[in-house]
C-alpha cells in the first residue's frame, strides 16, 4: 500500500452479497480492516465474507443489523469501534428493489422501501459521522445511489426517487461535516449482474410480457461499454473513495456504469 494511503476501518453494509460483497473484498485487498453487516437471514453468507476478509490478512468482523433500525446501526457502529478500535470509512451501501408501476405501489411499500434506501443511509451517515467527530481525525463516507438518481427508469419510480434522496443527503452532509475532515461521497452504478438486477428483470419480463432474461438485455443495449457490470467495477471506484487519492472530493454521486447515463 503507498503509504499516503493508510490502513483504515472500514463497515460496508449489505455485504453478504453482490456489490457489497465485492466492495468488502476489494477494501481488504487494499489492506485495510474491513467490518461486514447485513440481515439476519444473510448471516451464513455474512461470515463467509468475513472469512474471506481474514483469509487476505486483514480483521474482520461481522455486524448483523437491519439499517433501517436506529438502535441497530448504532450498536453495529458500536461494536466496530470496540473490535476494530475506530470506523474510519462507512459504506453505506445496502438496499433493495421494488419494481411495479407507481399508481400500484401501496404507501406499505412505498416507506419499506424509503425505510432501508433512504433512512438506513441517513442512519448509517450520521451514526459513522458521530464516531468519526468523537475521534477527532476525520473519515470517509460513502453512500450507494445509482444512475437512476440522476434519471429514473420506468416501474422503478419509489426505488429511483430513493436514490435521487441519497444524491441530496450526501450533498448536505458534505456541506455540514467538512468542517470535521469528513468527506461524503456515492458511487452511481449502472446495470450490476446482482441478485438485484435477478429481481428487476423477472419483475419487468411479468409487466412487460417478456422471457427471462429479456429484460437485462434490453436494458444492456444502453451500455456503451458493451457488457453487463460487475461488482468488481464498481469496488474499484469505492477503492478509490476509500483512499487518500479521493481527499479533495466532496459532495460527489459519480456515474460508474459503462457509459449509460451522461450528465
Ligand atoms: N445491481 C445494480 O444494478 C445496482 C445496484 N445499486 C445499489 O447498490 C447497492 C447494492 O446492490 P446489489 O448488490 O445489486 O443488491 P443485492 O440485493 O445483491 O445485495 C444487497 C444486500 O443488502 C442487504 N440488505 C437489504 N436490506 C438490508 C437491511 N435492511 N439491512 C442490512 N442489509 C440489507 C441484502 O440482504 C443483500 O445482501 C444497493 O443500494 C442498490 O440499490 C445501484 C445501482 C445499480
Ligand atoms: C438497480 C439500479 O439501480 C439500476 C440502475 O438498475
Amino acid at each position: 500500500m503507498a503509504a499516503h494511503n493508510k490502513s483504515r476501518v472500514v463497515l460496508v453494509t449489505g455485504a453478504a452479497r453482490g456489490i457489497g460483497k465485492g466492495i468488502a473484498l476489494r477494501l481488504a485487498a487494499d489492506g485495510h480492516d474491513v467490518a461486514v453487516n447485513d440481515i439476519d437471514a444473510n448471516s451464513d453468507q455474512l461470515k463467509a465474507v468475513a472469512d474471506e476478509i481474514a483469509g487476505l490478512g486483514r480483521r474482520s468482523a461481522v455486524a448483523v443489523a437491519d439499517v433501517s433500525d436506529p438502535d441497530a446501526v448504532q450498536h453495529m457502529v458500536d461494536t466496530v469501534a470496540t473490535e476494530l478500535g475506530r470506523l474510519d470509512v462507512m459504506v453505506a451501501n445496502a438496499g433493495i428493489a421494488q419494481v411495479k408501476p407507481l399508481l400500484e405501489v401501496t404507501p406499505e411499500e412505498f416507506d419499506e422501501l424509503m425505510s432501508i434506501n433512504l433512512r438506513g443511509v441517513y442512519l448509517c451517515y450520521n451514526a459513522a459521522a458521530k464516531q468519526m467527530i468523537k475521534q477527532g481525525d476525520g473519515g470517509k463516507i460513502i453512500g450507494a445511489a445509482s444512475i437512476v438518481g440522476y434519471r429514473p427508469f420506468p416501474l422503478l419510480a419509489h426505488y429511483s426517487a430513493s436514490k435521487w434522496a441519497v444524491r441530496g443527503l450526501t450533498q448536505a452532509a458534505a456541506m455540514e461535516w467538512a468542517q470535521y475532515g469528513i468527506t461524503v461521497n456515492a458511487y452511481c452504478p449502472g446495470i450490476v449482474g446482482t441478485a438485484m438486477w435477478d429481481h428487476i428483470d423477472e419483475k419487468l419480463a411479468e409487466h412487460e410480457g417478456l422471457r427471462k432474461g429479456a429484460a437485462i438485455d434490453k436494458y444492456s443495449e444502453l451500455i456503451h461499454l458493451g457488457r453487463v457490470s460487475v461488482p468488481e467495477d464498481v469496488a474499484s471506484f469505492v477503492s478509490y473513495l476509500a483512499s487518500s487519492d479521493s481527499d479533495y472530493m466532496t459532495g460527489q454521486s459519480v456515474m460508474i456504469d459503462g457509459g449509460i447515463q451522461f450528465s
